[in-house]
């Protein structure tokens, strides 16, 4: 397994180390000693999914309370993913950092309490998995708009994304409740 840093403090890329044979392939998609060891801390208490097609934009999402650490990873299709840092005591403070994950690069991001985090649907349709370290608890959810100039994330946007009626209503970054 490779993981390294990104350009936003804790951040972590991850590539697994991928077992191919003529049967197909085989990886270790989280094991808590090893992660655990990387820096990923758990422990984990929730597991999603999400199916989104071409063009779907989901995010920016953080929970004020009960903050979540999330080990993303795309296992149909391609996002382009993205985590924004919103800890005003971190040196990366109000800094994004976007990867594309895919089915084929079978790359993971982890993703710290502290941070928003969100994602494009690069390909036809693309299932996100994820692990997360805190349950969902939608009181405490936020939304910080996709599009905020302050943040200035470049997603690899064909025209207009698809949003829900939440995450168009996002919340621009300066008016944002954030972390210490
Ligand atoms: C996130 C979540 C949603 N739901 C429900 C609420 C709602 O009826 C439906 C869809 O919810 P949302 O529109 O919030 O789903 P979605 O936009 O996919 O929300 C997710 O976005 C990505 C970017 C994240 O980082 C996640 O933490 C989460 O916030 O699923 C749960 O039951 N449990 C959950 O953990």
């Amino acid at each position: 397994m490779k993981v390294s840093q990104t350009a936003v403090q804790g951040v972590l890329l991850i590539e697994p180390q991928i077992h191919g044979d003529d049967r197909g392939f085989f990886y270790e998609s989280w094991r808590q000693d090893v992660y655990a060891e990387a820096g990923i801390a758990g422990p984990f208490v929730q597991d999603n999914h999400s199916r989104s097609a071409k063009g779907v934009l989901r995010g920016i999402h953080y929970q004020i309370q009960q903050p979540q650490g999330k080990l993303v990873r795309a296992t149909r299709g391609a996002v382009f993913d993205v985590a924004v840092d919103l800890r005003r005591s971190s040196p990366s403070f109000g800094q994004w950092t976007g990867h594309e994950l895919s089915e084929d690069n079978r790359l993971m991001l982890w993703v710290p309490p502290g941070c928003g985090h969100g994602f494009l649907t690069l390909s036809d349709e693309a299932d996100f998995q994820y692990k997360c370290t805190a349950y969902y608890a939608p009181e405490h959810e936020r939304t910080i708009l996709w599009n905020d100039p302050d943040i200035g994330i470049g997603w690899p946007l064909d025209g207009d994304p698809s949003l829900s009626g939440k995450d168009a209503q996002g919340v621009p970054f300066a008016e944002a409740e954030l972390y210490p």
